[in-house]
């Protein structure tokens, strides 16, 4: 029997991440994907379907931050409609969290069964309060309606086909060092973040939707680097030449980041397969194509 599914996409910027995930569902793990993506999940949504990726909501910071109020309804009223509608058609509905509910962690790494050490009144609050209270209305559901959820807590996710002005790190860094730019690492540089190639993240969404658990559950890669660390793989393997500039950080830029994957491993059978080095060539080559900039060849 066909499974008829959706995907919910709120905001332009984060309809490129949308759109590269789709198109590796199809091309890649060849599974049946109506992709269905309103220009406002904050409308209701009239569709017949048996799966609900609901992926919906500007994922970089910059982008929320810039309209904070539309990014927490998207969170909240989205969050509402896609359950509402998970409820009429008796869908199963998957919801990306992210590692943001964790804050500014005072654990490390980061567990599910972690509550976080979030600033709720901050400029990043629309996001990460966002994700938190849209968990809450998943598994409100879920317990006074019968819906079957599915929660994934992801960090960091990168990959070809990521909107090159996305204003998160690694799209940063691997324009800069393409257009011979100075890298912004922000300070001070010793902050760490984990970063799961898009493939993989993927497989992992994929195993969370079809498997039994509800999660949450974390969906990432645990290998750790600092922002200067970053920086200088990415001068290495993409531009030797470039510098490395510090610039001036945001508020409550979260210090560490680092997924435990002990329940993904048992409950899912998952773990990501692509090391950093590796994923960083496979998205310059997008990146590359995009920008027009040919990787120079060797005299
Ligand atoms: O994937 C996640 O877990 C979450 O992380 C992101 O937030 P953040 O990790 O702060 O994403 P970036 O903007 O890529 O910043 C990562 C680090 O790089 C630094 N940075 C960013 C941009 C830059 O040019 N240079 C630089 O050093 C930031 O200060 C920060 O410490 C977003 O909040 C969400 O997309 C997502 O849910």
């Amino acid at each position: 029997m066909k499974t008829s599914q959706i995907a919910t996409c709120a905001a332009n910027q984060f309809a490129q991440v949308l759109y590269f995930r789709h198109y590796i569902l199809v091309r890649e793990f060849h599974v049946n994907f109506t992709f269905c993506c309103t220009s406002d999940v904050t409308e209701p949504l009239l569709v017949e379907v048996d799966q609900i990726y609901h992926l919906a909501c500007p994922a970089s910071p910059i982008f929320y931050k810039h309209n904070p109020v539309k990014t927490i309804k998207t969170n909240v009223i989205g969050t509402l409609n896609m359950l509402g509608l998970a409820k009429r058609v008796g869908a199963r509905i998957l919801l990306t969290s992210t590692s943001e509910v964790y804050g500014d962690p005072l654990e490390h790494p980061q567990t599910e069964a972690y509550w976080g050490n979030v600033n709720p009144i901050g400029v990043r609050s629309c996001y990460d309060e966002g994700k938190r209270v849209a968990e809450t209305l998943m598994f409100d559901y879920h317990r006074q309606h019968g819906i079957e959820i599915r929660i994934a807590r992801i960090f960091n996710t990168y990959g070809p086909r990521m909107n090159i002005d996305d204003g998160r790190v690694v799209s940063n860094f691997i324009a800069q060092a393409i257009r011979g730019e100075a890298l912004t690492v922000q300070k001070p540089g010793t902050q760490t973040r984990s970063f799961c190639y898009v493939a993989d993240m993927v497989n992992g969404l994929m195993k969370l939707m079809n498997g039994d658990n509800t999660g949450p559950i974390n969906i990432g890669n645990p290998g750790e680097f600092t922002m200067l660390e970053l920086a200088e793989n990415v001068k290495e393997l993409i531009n030797p030449e470039v510098t490395v500039t510090m610039t001036e950080n945001t508020p409550d830029d979260p210090r560490q980041r680092k997924p435990d994957i002990t329940k993904a491993k048992e409950v899912l059978d998952w773990e990501p397969k692509v090391v950093l080095r590796d994923g960083l060539v496979l998205m310059e080559d997008d990146f590359r194509e995009r920008l027009a900039v040919p990787k120079k060849t060797k005299a």
